[in-house]
């Protein structure tokens, strides 16, 4: 089943979605998979945008105006491992606040698509050293034959 109010009055309304998104960005801070992701993110940022986005997942009266899940995603390089944390995470905040499995589970195969969207199997870009321009890597204009001098002529002594 899909978004319903009556999903979203489970999870507590308003109240009990900002609740559940405090005690899941606590939970992640503590697991040493998913801290280094966010310790130097904006957490109340990444907090509000949450409580908008799993109020309109579960089928509230609310308005995403995030990014999109590949935007928000693509550079912080975050495999299955990762995200299978975040899940699991994120099933114990709502074990911790009593939400019953059945609406549990409502959610989380609502969120499961986006798995796609944050995986990435290439390294993260950032990971990447910087490009740099080599001092010699200066490139021969196409029809100077090899070997030619590609700097500008020194007029001949008199
Ligand atoms: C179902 C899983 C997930 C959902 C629904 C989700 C949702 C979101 C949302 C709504 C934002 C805010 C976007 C914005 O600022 O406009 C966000 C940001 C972020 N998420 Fe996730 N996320 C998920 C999984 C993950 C995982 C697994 C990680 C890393 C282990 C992660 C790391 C981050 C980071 C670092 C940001 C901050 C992005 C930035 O401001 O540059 N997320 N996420």
């Amino acid at each position: 089943a899909g978004p319903s109010p009556d999903l979203y009055q489970t999870f507590g309304g308003q109240p009990g979605v900002v609740a559940l998104v405090d005690d899941l960005m606590d939970g992640m801070m503590r697991n040493p998979d998913l801290h280094p992701y966010f310790v130097n993110a904006n957490r109340r940022h990444i907090k509000a945008e949450l409580a908008a986005q799993f109020c309109v997942t579960l089928g509230g009266p609310c308005v995403y105006k995030g990014m999109d899940m590949k935007m928000a995603h693509a550079r912080y390089g975050i495999g299955d491992h990762e995200f299978n944390a975040l899940v699991e995470e994120l099933q114990e905040a709502m074990d911790r606040r009593g939400i019953p499995y059945a609406a549990q589970n409502r959610l989380l195969a609502m969120l499961a698509p986006y798995r796609n969207d944050m995986v990435h199997p290439a390294p993260p870009p950032r990971a990447r050293p910087p490009l740099t321009i080599a001092p010699n890597a200066v490139r021969v204009p196409e029809g100077v034959p090899e070997g030619a001098s590609t700097t500008k002529e020194t007029p001949p002594a008199p």
